[in-house]
């Protein structure tokens, strides 16, 4: 069965150090912990297989489990999964959805026949850094379940030249002479970097990750980075000291270019700075949204509350989309990352709806919590949570506020249908739900549920 892991958000460089949007560290079958002996093999710089499929790197990776399967095939077998994940709620007397409708893949769907196979629909792209035998900046990805580095010239399924970019940092690193971070003896500087690039503009940015706030020639390294491809508008430096698998620190500061980088969602525009989420696949993004946005059905003088908002994406493309409807909405959005609340209410300007909008950093509970002791107004509400899924206490306090209609898009099948279970008990009923396959080559499902309130 497709597993739930999230192969491709939040800050990771893939496998062994990705990590969720929370910041918190994961890995390919849980989260790899330190282990010398990998750290050993890395600094013999072993071989790694090499594959003669699409990609030469396939099965030293991993990352792309899939790769080797025909789209089609991907896309059938995670149908299959989802229908049997869902069962318990597609059977109850709650459902409207008896069978899932079919998986929206890359240039099709499941049982269209044979689909091209998905390419360069990454936008985010991350590398770690580590110290070769002789002192030299490695990067790559982390082979598979460890945390020893293979190099990678290139890589298909991420934007065009954000590989060569990366690899760019690390060899400009050396020249400089900023040593690369030694996990085992926690030494050196230069831990990762991070590059977001846009989709519908040429606008970047690179974050770098390092152990220290003062590092020598790191301006230089920044302007020098920004001169291997115009497209990166923006260098920021994130700090990060801890012994810890998480990729970022707390602390991040913009080191040349612009305090962000644009792109665009729906025809609305997006602000983005160096740590807040944005999602890695704009395609599919777009369908996601644009699913959750006709579940929602807004009408006039509705109130929108987008829970889990990041920089505010979902709620502004729904107020955006009333607007052409010719309805006005509106929006209050809650996230727990102050930056991402900052890109929102810049979001809400930049797309002429900061005058119905409402923007709040904190946790997502304890806001809806409050909102229900204050007897809140919320018609439809979006809910877009990490991993974990929702808390059995920010759902009852939705229940007991009791929208007209509830959207879920959820990274991770699994506790979204325990969610779903908790809201038709509550007295949702389901009316959809649609698979979204935002990682292709992975066994990874995005989904979107769609409930309405029994009258
Ligand atoms: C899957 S992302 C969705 C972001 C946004 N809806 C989007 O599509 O770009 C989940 C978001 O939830 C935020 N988050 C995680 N835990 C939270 C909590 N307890 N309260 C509020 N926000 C939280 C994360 O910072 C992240 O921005």
């Amino acid at each position: 069965m497709p597993s739930t892991k999230h192969p491709h958000n939040g800050s990771g460089a893939r496998h062994a150090s990705r990590k969720p949007a929370d910041g918190r560290a994961r890995g390919r079958g849980g989260n790899p912990k330190h282990r010398p002996g990998n750290h050993a093999a890395q600094k013999n710089s072993t071989p790694c297989p090499q594959s003669d499929g699409p990609c030469p790197l396939m099965r030293a990776c991993g990352g792309c489990e899939w790769l080797g399967l025909p789209y089609r095939k991907q896309l059938a077998r995670k149908q299959t999964a989802m229908q049997e994940l869902f069962q318990p709620v597609l059977d109850s007397s709650r459902s409207d959805v008896r069978e899932l409708e079919p998986i929206f893949g890359m240039g099709g769907r499941a049982g269209d026949g044979k689909i091209a196979s998905p390419r360069a629909f990454r936008h985010k792209a991350a590398t770690p850094f580590a110290p070769g035998e002789h002192g030299e900046v490695r990067c790559g990805f982390f082979a598979r379940g460890t945390h020893r580095i293979i190099e990678v010239p290139n890589c298909i399924v991420e934007a065009p030249g954000a590989r060569e970019i990366l690899n760019g940092v690390a060899r400009i690193a050396q020249e400089l002479d900023i040593p690369a971070y030694d996990e085992d003896s926690h030494q050196g500087i230069l831990r990762y970097a991070v590059l977001r690039l846009g989709w519908k503009t040429d606008q970047g940015v690179l974050t770098l990750v390092t152990s220290r706030r003062d590092v020598p020639h790191l301006d230089e390294l920044a302007l020098r980075a920004m001169q291997l491809d115009p497209r990166i508008t923006c260098v920021a430096q994130n700090i990060n000291p801890r012994v810890t698998n998480a990729i970022l620190g707390g602390e991040t500061r913009v080191i040349a270019g612009s305090p962000s980088m644009r792109d665009k969602l729906l025809g609305c525009t997006f602000e983005i700075s160096p740590t807040a989420f944005y999602q890695t696949n704009p395609q599919q993004t777009e369908l996601l949204y644009q699913l959750a946005i006709d579940g929602m059905a807004l009408t006039e003088g509705d109130v929108l509350m987008d829970a889990y908002c990041g920089s505010g994406t979902i709620g502004l493309c729904a107020a955006a989309d009333a607007r052409e409807r010719g309805a006005s909405i509106s929006l209050l959005g809650v996230e727990r990352n102050a930056a991402g609340i900052i890109d929102a209410k810049a979001n809400a300007e930049l797309n002429g709806l900061a005058n119905s909008c409402e923007f709040v950093a904190k946790d997502a509970t304890e806001f809806m919590l409050e909102a229900a002791r204050e007897e809140r107004r919320i018609d439809v509400l979006s809910i877009d949570p990490p991993r974990a899924g929702s808390t059995p206490e920010f759902l009852d306090a939705a229940i007991s506020l009791a929208p007209r209609r509830i959207t879920y898009i959820s990274c991770n099948p699994q506790t979204q249908c325990r969610d779903l279970q908790h809201l038709m008990q509550g007295g949702y009923h389901l009316e959809r739900l649609a698979l979204v396959d935002m990682f292709p080559h992975t066994t990874h499902v995005e989904t979107v549920a769609v409930l309405r309130r029994e009258q």
